[in-house]
């Protein structure tokens, strides 16, 4: 399936996935599932509901090993030097039980990093006023602007985000967005799942649409959202696609 390629900008680390298979508790979830993601710009991941796109973010990540096929992110195939340069993003944010600038530190000590670092991230998103409260407190649009933080303390190519907005309100939403807008064009490669139409359309350069454990479509937005090649994808974005 041809891979779409956005505006110009710093080049992002590539993906290639060929023959992905996982089986889990006897039953296959993902199979024979190829993608190729190479050009610029935020790629999001839709599809209904078990589609796979939550196995699929974690198999790109190295959390869960597939049953079949390889991943290779920049020539290299999946192994912890590869995932160390990546950073996951949950719905639900997964903070320590500390400060929002402890949080932030723990992720950058790891890295040699220094509090001047610590205080530019918490300023990139919008926390510098919050820095010495409580992370577990605050509220969840904040808490996930420290999971987000925290996930760019890590200094990553490759970010990750799995439906990280889902409890968010349109403020908090806009906000969140705006950095990962951000972060992609200072050469970090976004794949983001989403089951918001009007934010995959906000944010996407190009989309990779599953059903069913594999991939049905891929295709620069444009071309998605206003001429699906499958029924399927027409489904999904009218709101009428069950499993
Ligand atoms: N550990 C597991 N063992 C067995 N089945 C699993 C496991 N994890 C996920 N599944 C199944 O795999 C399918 C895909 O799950 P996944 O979480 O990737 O879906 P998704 O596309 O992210 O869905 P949603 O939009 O609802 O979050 C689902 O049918 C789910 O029940």
């Amino acid at each position: 399936m041809a891979a779409p390629a956005a505006a110009s900008g710093p080049s992002l680390v590539p993906l290639k996935v060929r023959g992905l298979g996982l089986a889990l508790g006897g039953k296959q979830l993902i199979s024979g599932l190829d993608l190729t993601i190479g050009g610029q710009g935020i790629t999001m991941v839709m599809g209904p509901n078990g589609a796979g796109k939550s196995l699929l973010l974690r198999l790109l990540h190295g959390l869960i090993a597939p049953s079949a096929g390889r991943i290779c992110w920049g020539g290299h195939p999946m192994s912890a030097s590869v995932t160390r340069r990546q950073a996951l993003v949950f719905q639900k944010p997964v903070l320590l039980r500390r400060s929002v600038a402890a949080n932030v530190d723990f992720v950058l000590r790891a890295r040699k990093g220094d509090a001047r670092q610590r205080d530019a991230l918490l300023d990139r998103v919008g926390l510098s006023d919050k820095a010495g409260q409580a992370a577990r407190l605050l509220s969840g649009g904040e808490q996930q602007r420290v999971a987000l933080a925290r996930a760019l303390a890590t200094g990553p190519e490759v970010l990750l985000l799995d439906e990280p907005t889902a409890s968010l309100d349109p403020t908090s939403v806009h906000l969140f967005e705006s950095i990962i807008r951000d972060t992609a064009r200072q050469g970090v490669r976004v794949i983001f799942v989403s089951h918001d139409v009007g934010q995959a359309r906000r944010m996407a350069d190009d989309v990779v649409f599953l059903h069913r454990g594999r991939v049905v479509e891929h295709k620069p937005a444009k071309g998605f959202f206003d001429q699906p090649d499958t029924e399927l994808a027409r489904a999904h974005l009218a709101g009428r696609l069950v499993m």
